[in-house]
């Protein structure tokens, strides 16, 4: 592309491919100010019940998504954006992307996904398995015990367990309950990797993802054969086989946009495209994260916890660390609460007394506003309620999808604000778990920075963040945090020569902000919650490591009850996390 042909500032554009919609925020290069922004909410949402169209029924703990909803994300998210901005086309030099994952999808010798292909339109294992499908734990188990066996290296990477949401877990469950499936797959791909494909025709994959979710090392490549004989057999030659592709490392281009995606998305053929990244990833350079004791807290659906530092040890239950991980010469470290922002909206649709829906609607408020209004009149331990946060199970620490949520010390007086509270709280002390699990192994945690969509939505829950840790908050100033950091890394992967960077650390110098409000951690009710949190480090030792397998028979007997014909009444609502437009309405 001849970036000398439109005269006139430059312009990136980041596409965020979140859990329930895509968005795409176009940024001006030379000072990260943010023009336009637009939301695609995924049309098939996340199917978490059914095969949507098809009505094939699915079991517990899976979650799917379709293909295509990503491809209307560029179809209807970067003209618009481009539109309202008022810019030209021909001024944007670079794309950046960034995913949930391990979001991986089974893909033909085209890259074309099997679900599109008539024989597999029925067969929910050729769908897209979102992150949170957590119905490979079985897998994990197995994954974990025999790693642990046969003493394999790579699991002090991964704070010594590896999770049912990662890409070898998923793809042995393909193997095991549908062969076909496994055997027809020519790979199995992340899904940003996919849609990098889509835009440029190249099939590569992006270290990041590689690395953190596939098990994945620069320098081991991925584990050994007999690793994964050792599984099962016929999965000898998964990562061979399944998972080849060129790495792509971060700050180079993957592609160039074709001229058939161009036209799609409103471009000009030829523009670079970034390498895909995870999404709490992106958000890092999104906050200016480039030094040593960084913790960004990346807070939407789940929350993730990225850490920079200069050295690497082992720490429990995190999801992985890699060096140059994000930020070059840096380790990068990864840890996470599977449920967050989804937690609280499971509470606002399937638990809530219908007279606070109709106070709030009163009122001309949310359902989360009402609560969290109420909440805030509380003062800690005010409720007397303890919840473990654990609704779609442990990433952080205890790295256990089998484990469920709990909440003590209710009573008839409880009220629906106060058991909101105690959510809130629970989230909190999760996370304080997980900055102490890095403080014990030697990993310091300096500055806090949140970013997602929580920060912006929910000050009692950034309030309690700060009192429960003890630390400062800073706010990112984007509310599209990773989608700025997807758009900075399509200003590197275009270059200097081109309008943008050549190095993330300059892209994040000039086109990143926080916000001059912070949350400070109030004294008197830090003393409270340190209490508090005595309580909750003792429900959770005692459920998550004292041998009480309550909550893993509960999973077992709901499995065979599903198994036996007794799934979900299909007149029920979908539950939280389910479609974009559902879950945003409350
Ligand atoms: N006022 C609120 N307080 C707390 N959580 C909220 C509020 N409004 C929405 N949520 C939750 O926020 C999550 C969406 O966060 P967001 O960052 O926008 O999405 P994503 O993680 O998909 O990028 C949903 O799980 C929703 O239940
Ligand atoms: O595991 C992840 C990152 O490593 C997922 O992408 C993430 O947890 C889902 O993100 P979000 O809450 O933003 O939808």
């Amino acid at each position: 592309m001849n970036m000398d042909k439109e005269a006139g500032p430059r312009y990136v554009i980041g596409i965020d491919f979140g859990t329930a919609s895509g968005r795409a925020v176009l940024v001006d290069v030379r000072d990260g100010r943010e023009l336009a922004w637009h939301v695609t909410p995924y049309p098939h949402g996340v199917m978490e019940d059914e095969l949507i169209g098809c009505g094939i029924r699915l079991g517990p703990e899976w979650a799917l998504q379709h293909p295509g909803d990503y491809v209307e994300v560029l179809r209807q998210s970067v003209p618009a954006v481009v539109r309202e901005a008022g810019v030209s086309s021909g001024q944007v030099i670079g794309i950046g992307v960034d995913f949930t994952s391990c979001t991986m999808l089974p893909v033909d010798e085209a890259g074309t996904p099997l679900l599109l292909k008539e024989e597999y339109r029925r067969e929910p294992h050729a769908f897209v398995k979102l992150w949170k499908h957590h119905a490979a734990q079985g897998e994990a188990d197995l994954i974990n015990a025999v790693a642990a066996e046969r003493g394999e290296a790579f699991l002090s990477r991964y704070g010594g367990k590896i999770s049912s949401e990662w890409m070898v877990p998923k793809g042995l469950q393909v193997l095991r309950e549908a062969p076909e499936v496994y055997a027809a797959a020519d790979r199995f791909v992340e899904a940003a990797d996919w849609i990098v494909f889509w835009m440029t025709g190249e099939m590569k994959r992006s270290s990041g993802c590689a690395g953190y979710k596939a098990l994945w090392h620069s320098k081991e490549g991925y584990p050994s054969a007999a690793f994964y004989r050792a599984l099962d057999p016929r999965f000898e030659r998964f990562a061979e086989t399944k998972l080849r592709g060129e790495i792509a490392p971060l700050g180079r281009a993957a592609g160039r946009l074709t001229g058939e995606a161009a036209a799609v998305m409103g471009l000009h053929p030829g523009i670079p495209v970034a390498p895909g990244m995870i999404d709490a990833h992106a958000a890092v350079p999104g906050v200016g994260a480039t030094k040593p004791g960084q913790m960004v807290l990346s807070m939407g659906t789940s929350l993730c916890h990225l850490l920079l530092s200069d050295k690497e040890l082992a720490v429990e239950g995190i999801c992985g660390v890699a060096r140059d991980g994000i930020i070059p010469g840096l380790y990068a470290y990864e840890a996470g609460q599977a449920a967050v922002g989804d937690l609280f909206g499971w509470y606002v649709q399937q638990a809530v007394p219908a007279y606070v829906e109709r106070v709030a609607d009163n009122e001309g408020v949310t359902v989360h506003k009402w609560l969290e209004r109420r909440a805030s009149r509380l003062r800690p331990g005010e409720h007397g309620l303890m919840a473990l946060d654990w609704w779609n199970g442990n990433r952080s620490v205890l790295v256990n999808a089998n484990l469920s949520g709990l909440i003590i010390g209710l009573t008839l007086q409880s009220k629906p604000e106060e058991i909101y509270r105690a959510l809130l709280e629970a989230t909190a002390f999760g996370t304080r778990k997980v900055i102490e699990a890095f403080e014990t192994a030697g990993v310091e945690v300096r500055e806090l920075f949140a970013c997602g969509g929580l920060p912006g939505k929910n000050r009692l829950l950034m309030q309690i963040f700060a009192d429960v840790t003890g630390r400062e908050i800073k706010i990112a100033a984007s509310t599209q945090t990773p989608a700025l950091g997807a758009a900075m890394l399509g200003a590197v992967a275009a270059g200097s020569h081109c309008g943008g960077y050549d190095r993330i650390e300059e892209a994040a110098e000039r086109m990143v902000r926080v916000q001059e409000e912070t949350y400070r951690p109030n004294p008197a009710y830090r003393a409270v919650y340190d209490l508090l949190y005595r309580e909750y480090t003792e429900l959770h030792d005692l459920f998550g490591r004292g041998g009480r397998e309550a909550m893993a028979r509960l999973k077992r007997l709901q499995r065979e009850a599903a198994a036996a014909g007794g799934q979900r009444d299909p007149e029920m609502p979908e539950q939280g996390g389910g479609r974009a437009k559902g879950n945003e309405r409350r």
